[in-house]
Parts: structure tokens; C-alpha cells; sequence
């Protein structure tokens, strides 16, 4: 069959998803490459771009998340709305569902992530993830009827939806002994917990508590690890998460700690379902409620065929170097969809997070364009240190290094300074130098941070007077 010229096309770069990593890769190109040939292809006509830049430290940024249509995109690269099918490598090619072949010199694959539901991928209208505006319009249309939902899972989303939603019941259901596992530490929950339920209660003179702890002394998390981009930051305050009970009574998540479902039973009608839990000590307990949230992390989107095999790593990401490159020739990958498969630095460990999608893309971006000119590129600087920023429970929240001591076994110390209802400052320290910290309610010690932890100066010294509230460390260390 022959192909018209519409049915077959030619660039020299193919950025393949319309998120953060997809954009942030084409827009990186454009910079590197401005007279180059850059075709952004993408499954949904609405694309995610990073704005509103603002600097938290030296290195890390806070962002917003901006939605457009691909036609409003700027001029400085192609646009195609398709879905990647299947990947020719050995020809440079590819194809879309819709038929059209693109032949490129160097494509990246940023296809992103697909909530990855407790009982598989199976289509049970009644259990939900949340990934997308669609995603978040089921879950509305739900709550519109709905009295009681169960949340399952201890992260990201759960942790937004068991403060965000209003007028329902909410079950939220974690295998771990305290609340918001993936981020935070026992101690940080308990301060989360605490603010939850003394909300609107002004305490006039908090006490400030500073103490040192051994890593045993606190239950270590262990570290583990027809779709449009992932929804942006603070996506539920432009949907109204609104169960059908009574308005404007405050109703705490009931939390079930170090429990599981272990079955799942629908009643007639889809009118909802009975979740058998299992806890920890064996026992069981059933409860009925109008559907369930699977906030149970995220799988690597990459439902396309390739003629050669490509390299999943075990969470069924795209294994990638440092320089983003796939074990394919010329094929790249950055974002949810791939799997950093080169030696951590010393104070970064891979997280899927829009930060590190933009910061993977913007790489792969790089990478590609130098490779195109047989230019050498260093791997950017911001693949040394971990950091991220966000809110959760109401508070900012700001995550750098090995936060909760990931890694680094149980050769460590902790030193919290808490504030009720104010701040939960965290220092993890290891042989006397700052290898993480948590700062929440309190975003002014990040650059501090950011370079106690780079610049392994010893602490040992000073004792516990580094989170002394009476002393400055921001003046401390300048
Ligand atoms: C509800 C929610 C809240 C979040 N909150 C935060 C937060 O507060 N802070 C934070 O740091 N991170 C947050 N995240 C995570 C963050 O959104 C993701 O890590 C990030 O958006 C990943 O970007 P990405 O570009 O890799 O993937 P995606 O955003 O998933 O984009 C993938 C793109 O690829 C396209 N695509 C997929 N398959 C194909 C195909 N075959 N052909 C063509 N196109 C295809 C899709 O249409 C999409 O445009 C949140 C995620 C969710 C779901
Ligand atoms: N504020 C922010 O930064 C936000 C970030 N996000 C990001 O969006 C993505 C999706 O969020 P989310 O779905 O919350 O994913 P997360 O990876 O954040 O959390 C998933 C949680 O579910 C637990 N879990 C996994 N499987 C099961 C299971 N079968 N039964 C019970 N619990 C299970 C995980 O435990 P374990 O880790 O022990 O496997 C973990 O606590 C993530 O990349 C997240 O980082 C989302 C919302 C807000």
C-alpha cells in the first residue's frame, strides 16, 4: 500500500505524550536544536506544560501545572493528536492507530502512567483511579450519590482526598501503622493527625518540643517503590469533591491502620460494595460503602509493540541511563514511564513526581539534541540532590534528600523539632552531616538544607542547637 503524505511523515526529533515530561522534552529540544525538525505526538489534545516557575532553594522549585489545548502550543515544535501503536527501531519509525508512519532520527517515549488498581486492571465500575480530568469526573458523578467511599492506599492521592473531600464518609483503609507512608515519617502523621482533628481550634501558646532520636527508636517506612496527562498540582480545587451527606459537618477519614481488602463483593445494581478488611492481627471486619479509590501508585504506560524487546525494570518502568537513553538505539524515555537504571547519587533516589518528569524530560531533551551534533552533555545537576515540594493536610510541605532515611539502613539519627499545629522540622543525620530533611509548615530552612546536605559539613558540634528555634541557622551557616 502506498501512503499519502498525510499517512506518512519525517522528523528529526519524536517526543511521544503530552505531559510534563513529553512537553518539557520538546520544549528542551527547541532550545538546544532551534532549527530542527520536533514533532510532539500525543494521545490527548490537552498537553501539560510547567509555569509560573518560583524558586524554594537553589535547586529546588515550586510550580504550577498549566493545561492547554495542542493547538495553542507555541510555534517552537510540531504537534500530532494520535496514539504511538507500534515502534520500528531498526527502520526509525513508527506508527499510530490512526494509520499515519513517522520516521525519525531520535524519538523519546514519555507515555507516563496508568493508576495501578488493587485488583488489577480489570473494569470494575465500582473501584476507581484517579490519573486525569475524566478520572476525576467519574469520581465526582459518584460522590453526587454517594455517602460512604473507602480509599485504599497510603500516598499521594489518598493522602489529598482523605483531607479534600466533604460531606461523606470516608474509610481510608493503609497497610502501615500511620497515615501518608510515601512521604512522611510516624512522627509527621501524628502532627497531621493532631491538625486534622483540633482544625479550627487556635492553640495560643504552642510548645516547641526538640528531640533526638536513635533510627530504632521510630518505625522506619521502608523504601520502596485512552489516557491524558496526569491532573496538576492542587487539581481538586477546581472540582467540587462533594459527597450527597449532610453539608458542612466536618467528618474525619475514619483510618484503618495495617489493614487490607480482602474481598471485594458487589451488591445488585452496582449499588455499591461489601469490602471485607483484614487486619494485621488476623481479625476481619466487613463494611459496606458506595464504591472504593485505588490510590495504590502508578504503572508505567506502554501499551505499543516494538520490533526489538525493550528494558523494563521490575516496576515495569523503561530502564534508562543517566543520559535517559532506552537500551534501544536512539530511542530515549523520561517521566513516569521509565525507570532510572543508573547509580543514584548520593542524596537522590527516583520518585514519580512532576518534578522529576519535567527534570527528566528537560534531560532526555538534552541529551538528544547534543547527541544529534555529537556533543558530549553532563548528566544536569538536579540528579544530585532529592527534593520535592508540595501540600498536604493544609501544609507545605518541602522533602529533600534521604527524607525518611531511605537507604541508608539503620546507621542513622533523627532530630525533630515540632511546633503543635505550626511546623515538624526533621533533620536525618548520619555520622554527624545532614543526608536528609522535612520541613513542614516551615518552607525558610530549605536553602539551608539544600546546602548542609551537598556540602556534608559536620554538625556534630553544634548538637542539637541546629534546630534550636532561639538560633538562626539560616545566619548559622551562610
Ligand atoms: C491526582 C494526582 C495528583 C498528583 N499530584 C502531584 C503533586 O502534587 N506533586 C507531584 O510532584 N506530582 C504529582 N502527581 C504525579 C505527577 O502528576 C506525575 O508524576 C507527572 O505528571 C508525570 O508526567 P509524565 O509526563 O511522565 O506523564 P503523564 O502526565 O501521564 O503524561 C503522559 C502523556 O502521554 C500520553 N500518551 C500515553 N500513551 C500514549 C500513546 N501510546 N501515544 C501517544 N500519547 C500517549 C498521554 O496522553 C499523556 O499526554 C500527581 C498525580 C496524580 C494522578
Ligand atoms: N502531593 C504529591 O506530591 C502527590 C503526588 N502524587 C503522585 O501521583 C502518583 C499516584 O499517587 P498514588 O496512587 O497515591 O501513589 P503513591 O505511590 O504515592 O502511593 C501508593 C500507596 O499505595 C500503597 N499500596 C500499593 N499497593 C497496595 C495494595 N495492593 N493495597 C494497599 N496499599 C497499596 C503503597 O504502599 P507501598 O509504598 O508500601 O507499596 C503506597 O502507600 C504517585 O507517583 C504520587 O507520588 C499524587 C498525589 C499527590
Amino acid at each position: 500500500m502506498r501512503l499519502s503524505p498525510r499517512m506518512s511523515r519525517e522528523c528529526e526529533f519524536l517526543v511521544i505524550g503530552g505531559g510534563i515530561a513529553g512537553v518539557s522534552c520538546a520544549e528542551s529540544l527547541a532550545i538546544c536544536r532551534p532549527n530542527a525538525s520536533i514533532l510532539l505526538l500525543t494521545e490527548s489534545s490537552i498537553v501539560k506544560s510547567v509555569t509560573n516557575l518560583v524558586p524554594v532553594a537553589r535547586y529546588l522549585h515550586k510550580f504550577d501545572v498549566r493545561e492547554q489545548d495542542v493547538s495553542e502550543m507555541g510555534a517552537s515544535f510540531e504537534t500530532l493528536v494520535d496514539q504511538l501503536e507500534h515502534i520500528s527501531s531498526s527502520e526509525h519509525c513508527i506508527r499510530t492507530k490512526a494509520g499515519v508512519k513517522v520516521k525519525y532520527r531520535y524519538l523519546c517515549l514519555c507515555t507516563g502512567g496508568t493508576p495501578k488498581l488493587f485488583c488489577g486492571q480489570g473494569a470494575d465500575p465500582l473501584i476507581i483511579g484517579i490519573r486525569d480530568t475524566d478520572s476525576v469526573l467519574q469520581l465526582q458523578r459518584k460522590l453526587r450519590t454517594a455517602k460512604d467511599i473507602m480509599i485504599l492506599g497510603n500516598g499521594g492521592i489518598a493522602s489529598e482526598l482523605a483531607y479534600e473531600l466533604k460531606n461523606i464518609n470516608v474509610h481510608w483503609v493503609v497497610k502501615d501503622a500511620h497515615i501518608s507512608a510515601t512521604f512522611v515519617d510516624p512522627g509527621a502523621a501524628e502532627f497531621f493527625h493532631i491538625a486534622m482533628n483540633e482544625l479550627k481550634e487556635q492553640d495560643s501558646s504552642p510548645v516547641t518540643a526538640i528531640k533526638r532520636m536513635r533510627y530504632s527508636a521510630v518505625l522506619p517506612k521502608e523504601q520502596t517503590n485512552n489516557h491524558a496527562a496526569a491532573l496538576g498540582p492542587d487539581w481538586h480545587r477546581t472540582f467540587d469533591l462533594s459527597g450527597s451527606g449532610e453539608r458542612e459537618v466536618k467528618r474525619l477519614p475514619k483510618i484503618y491502620y495495617k489493614s487490607r481488602i480482602h474481598s471485594v463483593q458487589d451488591l445488585d445494581d452496582h449499588a455499591g460494595v461489601i469490602v471485607k478488611l483484614e487486619h494485621e492481627d488476623g481479625s476481619f471486619e466487613q463494611l459496606t460503602c458506595d464504591f472504593i479509590v485505588s490510590a495504590t501508585g502508578v504503572l508505567p504506560n506502554t501499551h505499543y509493540t516494538c520490533d526489538s524487546p525493550l528494558q523494563f525494570s521490575s516496576d515495569g518502568g523503561i530502564c534508562v541511563d543517566e543520559m535517559m537513553r532506552t537500551n534501544l538505539v536512539d530511542v530515549f524515555a523520561a517521566g513516569d514511564v521509565c525507570t532510572a537504571n543508573w547509580p543514584a547519587a548520593m542524596h537522590w533516589f527516583q520518585m514519580r513526581l512532576w518534578t522529576q518528569a519535567r527534570q527528566m524530560g528537560s534531560m532526555a531533551g538534552r541529551s538528544m539534541a547534543a547527541a544529534s551534533e555529537v556533543e558530549c552533555v553532563y548528566q544536569d545537576f538536579c540528579f544530585e540532590l532529592f527534593g520535592h515540594v508540595t501540600t498536604l493536610f493544609g501544609y507545605p510541605v518541602v522533602l529533600l534528600g534521604r527524607f525518611n532515611g531511605q537507604g541508608l539502613g539503620r546507621d542513622y539519627e533523627i532530630l525533630v523539632r515540632c511546633t503543635r499545629n505550626k511546623e515538624y522540622i526533621k533533620f536525618v543525620l548520619q555520622n554527624g552531616r545532614l543526608r536528609g530533611a522535612m520541613l513542614i509548615g516551615n518552607n525558610d530552612l530549605a536553602e539551608t538544607c539544600e546546602n548542609l546536605i551537598l556540602n556534608g559539613i559536620d554538625l556534630e558540634p553544634y548538637g542539637d542547637d541546629i534546630l534550636n528555634p532561639d538560633i538562626d541557622i539560616e545566619d548559622y551557616f551562610d
